[in-house]
C-alpha cells in the first residue's frame, strides 16, 4: 500500500490561477449580495472562499495586491442611488471561527501593546451597516456602506425607521456635538421578517430568503413608502467622524449616543479577560434565537479609545475588534431528488434528499416538503442548488431554489397519483385537503410498517429492541402481519427472523437459536403488557388521540371497555376530550380490523385498564360528576381522581346525564346550567360525603347544619320553631 502523497504547496502558476478564480468568484458574490440583494453562496461558502483566498495570500504574498478582495471592504454602489463619500472610512471586520482563533487574535493584541484590555462584547447584529450622519444634532445624511469610502445616499428611507431620531437631544452630561458619523447595523426583527414573507406570498410575490436579505431589500428601495411599510429596526455599534466629541472608551460613547435618543443595544458587556468574552460568546450561542433580530455572531472590541488608536487598522477592518462567527444555519445544498414518505395514518408527504450537507452541527440529508402544495409554493425542483436552513432545535427546512443557479429547462416536480408501497391511487379526505393520503390502510405495507414503529415508541408501549429495521424485518419475514400481532411474538416466530438469531454454540444444538435481542424484545414485550391505559390508547395510532387526549380518555373512563362503549356525545363531554377526539374515536372503532387489533392485544395479556385502588369503596359506581370552581381540599386532578377511583365518571360540562355538579369557589355557568337542569349540587362538604358513602351520603332532608348554632351570652336559649 502507498501512502497518498503530501499535498504540495502549490506551483507558482497554478496558485495564480485558482487565486485569480477564487477572487472573481468572491466579487461576483458581493455584487449579487451588497447590490443585488440576491446572493447565490451562502455566507458559509462565501467565508470559505475569503479564507482560501488568505490562505494562497500568506503561501504567495505577491498575490496580495491592493484591488484583491481580501483588501478591501465588501460592496459596491448601485447607480439607483446617489454615491457619497464618508467622512471617515467605514471597516469591515476580521473573523474567527473557534476559540483558538479568538485566543490567538488576543494573544496579538498583547503584543501588539494592548496587555489584557477591558473588552466590548457585542452581538453581531445580521443586517447591513448604516452610517448616520448629524450636524448639530440633525439627521443630515444616511449612507450604505457600500465599499468603505462611498455608499448610497438612502436617507430618505432611513427617515423612516421609527428608532432612528431625526434630531438628537442634549443634556447636560452629554450635550449633542456640533458633527457626529455613527455607525450601525438596520435590521428586519425575525417576526417582523416571518409576517412580511407570508404577506409577500399572499401577493404572490417572491420571498426573502432571511431577514437580512430582507433588511437589506426593504431600506434599498427608490420608494421610501415602501421602507416605511417594512418595519426596519436600527441598532449602533460604532462612531466615524466626530467633533466636539471624545469619548474616552466605546461603552461610555455607547451611554452618550443612548443619551442622544440613539438606539443601543442593551445587551452590550464590558469584561475584563478573554475568559469574560468566552462566556459572552457560549451564551449567545445557546440563546441565539432568543433575540428578537437574527444575530450571526458576537463582536469583540478593546474598550479604550487610545488604545483602539494605537493599535489601528488593517487595509480593510480595524485589529482592535473581531467577529467571532458562529456556526452558519443556512447553508446551501444539492436537491437529488424529492421522494414520498407514507406516515402511519396514510398522509404521503413529499420530502427533499440532498446530497449531504453540514448546518448548525449536524449532517441533513433529508428535510420535509410537507405536500405537493409546498413543493408548488416553494417552486423547488429536483437538480435545484437549495438553500437549506436549520435554526437551533428547529427541524432543518428548505427555505426555497437559488434560482440564478436553476439549470435550464429543470422540470418541475410532480406529486404520484399512487402510493408507492402499496400502488393503490391516493385521495383527499377532504375537499380542499393539501394532503393526499394512501386509502389502504390495513394492508399497506409503509403505514403498518409505521404504526408497529409507534407502537414501541416512547410514549406508546416504549418496547426497546423494535425499532424500525426491526419492525422491517417482522413485517418482511411475514410472523407479525400488523400491530395486534405485535404482542402474539414468541420465541418459535423471531427464530424465522434473521435478525433476532445466531448460530447455535456447542451444546446447543444444530443450526440458529435466539439471540441476545430477541429475548431482549420478548422481555420488553412481557413488561409492556402492564403499561397504563393511555399509552395504550396513543399506541392505537387514532388521528387527535396523542399523549394529552389519551390522558384525558383514561382518567375519564378508566378502562378500554368504558371508552369502547361511550357514545359519542359521551366522550365529547368528557373533560379534555371535545367532539373532535370524539368523533375520530367512535369512528376508529367502527373498523373491524382496528376493533381486532384492542382484542388482540387483550387477549395477549395487555392491561386495558388502569389499576384502581381496591381498598377504596366503589360508592360512585355509575354515576357522573361534574367539579366546578375551586376546592380547598382537592386539587382538579385530585377531585377528578378520586371521583374515578370510586368508579364514578369525572365529566367536564353539565348534562341532563350528569348526576352531581360539585360547586366550589369562583364556579362559572355550569352551576347556572346545573340549577336550570335540576341537577343536584354539592359544595364542597358534601362532595366529600358523596366520596365517603355515595348518594346515600347527600340525600335532600338529612343534611345536617353545618354549624351549631351559637350561643348568646346573656340570653336565655330559645326553642327552636319548626318551620
Ligand atoms: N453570500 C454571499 O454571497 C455573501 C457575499 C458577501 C458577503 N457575505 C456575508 O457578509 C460577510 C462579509 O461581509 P462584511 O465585510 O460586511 O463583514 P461582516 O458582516 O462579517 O462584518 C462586518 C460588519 O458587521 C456588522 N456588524 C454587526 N454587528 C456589529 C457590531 N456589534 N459591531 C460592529 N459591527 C457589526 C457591521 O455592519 C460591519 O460592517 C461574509 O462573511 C458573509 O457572511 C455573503
Ligand atoms: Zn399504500
Amino acid at each position: 500500500m502507498t501512502t497518498p502523497p503530501e499535498p504540495a504547496e502549490p506551483a507558482e502558476p497554478e496558485a495564480r490561477e485558482r487565486h485569480r478564480q477564487l477572487a472573481e468568484e468572491v466579487e461576483d458574490a458581493r455584487w449579487r449580495y451588497y447590490v443585488l440583494d440576491s446572493p447565490t453562496l451562502s455566507d458559509a461558502d462565501f467565508d470559505a472562499r475569503v479564507r482560501e483566498l488568505e490562505a494562497l495570500e500568506e503561501q504567495h504574498p505577491e498575490l496580495r495586491t491592493p484591488d484583491s478582495p481580501t483588501q478591501k471592504v465588501g460592496g459596491a454602489v448601485s447607480t439607483e442611488f446617489t454615491a457619497v463619500d464618508h467622512l471617515q472610512r467605514m471597516e469591515s471586520l476580521d473573523n474567527v471561527f473557534t476559540d483558538e482563533e479568538l485566543a490567538a487574535w488576543h494573544a496579538r493584541l498583547a503584543r501588539e501593546g494592548a496587555e489584557s484590555p477591558a473588552l466590548l462584547c457585542e452581538l453581531k447584529v445580521d443586517g447591513l451597516a448604516i452610517n448616520l450622519l448629524y450636524e448639530q444634532g440633525r439627521l443630515v445624511r444616511a449612507l450604505t456602506r457600500g465599499d468603505g469610502r462611498t455608499g448610497e445616499d438612502v436617507t430618505p428611507n432611513v427617515r423612516t425607521i421609527d428608532t432612528v431620531p431625526t434630531r438628537l437631544t442634549g443634556t447636560d452630561e452629554h450635550p449633542v456635538p456640533r458633527l457626529v458619523e455613527v455607525r450601525g447595523e438596520v435590521f428586519l426583527p425575525v417576526r417582523a421578517f416571518e409576517q412580511l414573507n407570508e404577506a409577500m406570498t399572499e401577493a404572490g410575490k417572491p420571498v426573502f430568503a432571511n431577514p437580512r436579505n430582507a433588511a437589506a431589500g426593504s431600506l434599498r428601495q427608490k420608494d421610501p413608502r415602501v421602507t416605511a411599510s417594512r418595519s426596519l429596526g436600527m441598532v449602533c455599534h460604532g462612531l466615524g467622524a466626530r467633533e466636539g466629541f471624545e469619548p474616552t472608551s466605546q461603552s461610555a460613547a455607547y451611554d452618550a449616543l443612548a443619551a442622544w435618543g440613539l438606539p443601543v443595544s442593551d445587551r452590550a458587556r464590558v469584561v475584563p479577560d478573554l475568559a469574560g468574552v468566552q462566556e459572552f460568546v457560549a451564551h449567545y450561542g445557546e440563546h441565539r434565537h432568543d433575540v428578537e433580530h437574527e444575530i450571526d455572531g458576537v463582536v469583540v472590541k478593546v474598550d479604550d479609545v487610545a488604545l483602539q488608536r494605537r493599535l489601528g487598522s488593517t487595509s480593510r477592518a480595524p485589529r482592535w475588534a473581531i467577529a467571532f462567527k458562529y456556526p452558519p444555519e443556512e447553508v446551501n445544498a444539492e436537491l437529488l431528488a424529492i421522494d414520498v414518505q407514507v406516515g402511519r395514518t396514510g398522509r404521503v408527504s413529499p420530502f427533499g434528499r440532498m446530497r449531504p450537507t453540514r448546518v448548525a452541527g449536524s449532517t441533513v440529508e433529508k428535510a420535509t416538503l410537507h405536500n405537493a402544495h409546498e413543493v408548488r409554493r416553494k417552486d423547488v425542483r429536483p437538480g435545484d442548488t437549495v438553500v437549506l436552513r436549520k435554526a437551533g432545535d428547529v427541524i432543518p427546512e428548505i427555505v426555497g431554489p437559488v434560482l440564478a443557479l436553476r439549470p435550464e429547462g429543470l422540470p418541475e416536480w410532480e406529486m404520484p397519483t399512487t402510493c408507492p408501497a402499496c400502488g393503490s391511487t391516493l385521495y383527499q379526505q377532504k375537499e380542499g385537503d393539501r394532503d393526499l393520503r394512501c386509502p389502504n390502510h390495513e394492508a399497506c405495507p409503509a403505514q403498518a410498517r409505521e404504526r408497529v414503529f409507534h407502537v414501541a415508541g416512547r410514549g406508546a408501549f416504549d418496547i426497546e429492541g423494535l425499532g424500525y429495521e426491526a419492525a422491517t424485518a417482522l413485517l418482511e419475514a411475514g410472523v407479525i402481519d400488523n400491530e395486534g400481532d405485535v404482542f402474539d411474538l414468541d420465541e418459535e416466530r423471531l427464530l424465522r427472523v434473521p435478525m433476532f438469531t445466531r448460530a447455535a454454540k456447542k451444546g446447543e444444538g444444530e443450526g440458529r437459536v435466539l439471540g441476545a435481542n430477541g429475548r431482549r424484545l420478548l422481555d420488553h414485550l412481557d413488561r409492556a403488557k402492564q403499561v397504563p391505559l393511555w399509552r395504550v390508547l396513543v399506541a392505537l395510532s387514532i388521528r387527535h388521540v396523542g399523549p394529552t387526549a389519551a390522558r384525558a380518555l383514561a382518567q375519564e373512563f378508566g378502562s378500554m371497555a368504558a371508552i369502547r362503549a361511550a357514545s359519542e356525545e359521551e366522550l365529547a363531554a368528557a373533560e379534555g376530550v371535545g367532539p373532535t377526539i370524539a368523533a375520530s374515536l367512535t369512528e376508529w372503532f367502527t373498523v373491524d380490523w382496528h376493533a381486532r387489533i384492542v382484542d388482540a392485544w387483550e387477549q395477549a395479556g395487555v392491561s386495558m385498564a388502569d389499576e384502581r385502588d381496591a381498598s377504596v369503596p366503589r360508592t360512585l359506581e355509575g354515576l357522573t360528576v361534574v367539579v366546578t370552581g375551586s376546592l380547598t381540599g382537592f386539587s382538579r386532578d385530585e377531585a377528578k381522581e378520586a371521583i374515578l377511583a370510586r368508579g364514578g365518571k369525572a365529566a367536564g360540562s353539565v348534562s341532563k346525564k350528569t348526576d352531581y355538579v360539585v360547586v366550589g369557589e369562583a364556579a362559572g355557568s355550569k352551576a347556572d346550567k346545573a340549577e336550570q337542569l335540576g341537577v343536584p349540587v354539592l359544595d364542597e362538604e358534601g362532595f366529600v360525603r358523596l366520596l365517603a358513602e355515595g348518594p346515600a351520603g347527600v340525600l335532600p332532608g338529612v343534611e345536617e347544619p353545618t354549624e351549631e348554632p351559637a350561643e348568646q351570652p346573656g340570653e336565655e336559649p330559645t326553642e327552636a320553631t319548626a318551620g
